[in-house]
């Protein structure tokens, strides 16, 4: 904990053209002690933002603050900022341990020599990095350069951390394990952190407020829950899940009294849960959101039952994902083990096979067809 009295930060309007706009105004407030995660897909201004909160960059329009302070003008070693960025930016000329020392090293650290060395072979150890201490950055993988870096952030006290893609770089064992420790750590702290990943899931697991941003717009704000289960809109919707929602291009009609989903040859009467929001898009396009394991397979004459072949069948061990044919359109279903291996049974893993898909009553979603927002009353 600093000994300034840390408080939140609050970015807004903020505005960056390169050669071209980047970010379009956009704002965010993190708490004391909160941890906001920044999600998007590649090239969403992400970095620019994060940059910008840290002094890196300037904003053409918009303002910084941090305690109430303005931060125009204030460069980056003076806004008490721990960063992180991709790039890691390690003295390439000091070991991995004079690496994670050096912020605790800085004229007017308050650690004596013997508490920071403790606090540095703490955060080594929870890195598992403890035993390449003395090696230099050159002489390590992208993965280990990553966890030095995140040991250089993790040792300071800072007024804000900021972290751009902290974990991107580790094995899926490892990112899983860190992502709770740091979550763990950071939370433990009085600073606010702004945490910046294109993969939506790890955005909604470590964060307890989430900003989806795309072309440099917000997209939603809201907290993980909130994401997962009331996308704003296809975009987001697109980035989370493993497999993301299957976002199905159709229209809406109403025929005696019911309404129906329409896509070529699919006709799917909609649930009642969906009827409110159908109801005032009826006659116009719309996408519908289907999660991949809401998906259930049946003969593939049932009633009711949308039709479909199957494309590819994977199993990965503790579930299988199942690629379907809608008709010139690709959508995945994720099922049982035993489900898959029913679906193939024995023979080529039943490509080419037709099936029967029935979709849940509740877990599907209506977008608009040309906002691709949600419609209201999802
Ligand atoms: N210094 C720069 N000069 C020109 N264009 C830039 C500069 N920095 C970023 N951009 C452009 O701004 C856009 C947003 O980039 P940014 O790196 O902020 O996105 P991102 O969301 O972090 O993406 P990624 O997840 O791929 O890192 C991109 O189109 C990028 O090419």
């Amino acid at each position: 904990m600093s000994a300034s009295a840390v408080q939140g930060l609050a970015a807004r309007g903020i505005t960056k053209s390169f050669a071209q706009q980047v970010l379009h105004g956009i704002g965010i407030e993190v708490a004391p002690g909160e941890l906001v995660a920044i999600t998007g897909p590649s090239g969403a201004g992400k970095t620019t933002f994060c940059r910008i909160l840290a002094g890196l960059e300037r904003p053409d329009a918009g303002t910084v603050t941090l305690g109430g302070r303005d931060l125009q003008g204030v460069p980056p070693q003076q806004r008490r900022v721990a960063l992180m960025f991709e790039s890691y930016a390690l003295y390439p000329h000091l070991t991995v341990r004079g690496n994670a020392l050096s912020p605790l090293e800085a004229p007017g650290g308050r650690l004596g020599p013997a508490a920071a060395a403790a606090r540095v072979d703490e955060v080594l150890e929870l890195l598992e990095i403890r035993h390449l201490g003395e090696r230099l950055p050159g002489a390590l993988s992208g993965g280990q350069k990553q966890r030095v870096a995140l040991a250089r952030l993790l040792v300071q006290a800072p007024d804000l951390y900021i972290l751009d893609e902290p974990i991107s770089h580790l094995d899926a064992k490892l990112r899983h394990k860190l992502r709770g420790e740091i979550r763990r750590r950071l939370a433990a702290q009085d600073a606010p952190t702004v945490w910046s990943t294109p993969d939506g899931m790890e955005a909604l697991s470590v964060g307890d407020r989430v900003v989806v941003i795309d072309g440099g717009r917000i997209e939603q704000v809201g907290t993980p829950e909130d994401i997962w289960l009331r996308p704003a809109s296809a975009r987001v919707a697109k980035l989370l899940g493993d497999p993301p929602m299957n976002l199905i291009e159709g229209a809406l009609a109403r025929e005696n009294g019911t309404l129906f989903f329409t896509r070529r040859d699919l006709r799917l009467a909609l649930p009642p849960a969906l009827a409110r929001a159908a109801e005032q898009a009826v006659g116009g396009s719309a996408i519908l959101g289907v999660r991949p394991d809401g998906i259930a397979f049946a003969a593939p004459d049932t009633p009711g039952a949308v039709g479909a072949e199957i494309y590819s069948n994977e199993p990965f061990g503790k579930h299988a994902i199942v690629t379907l044919d809608l008709g010139a359109l690709l959508a995945k279903a994720k099922t049982s083990m035993a489900t898959a291996a029913a679906l193939a049974n024995g023979a080529g893993d039943g490509i080419g096979r037709p099936v029967g898909l029935v979709f849940p009553n509740d877990g599907l979603t209506l977008f608009d067809g040309t906002t691709g927002r949600a419609l209201p009353g999802n």
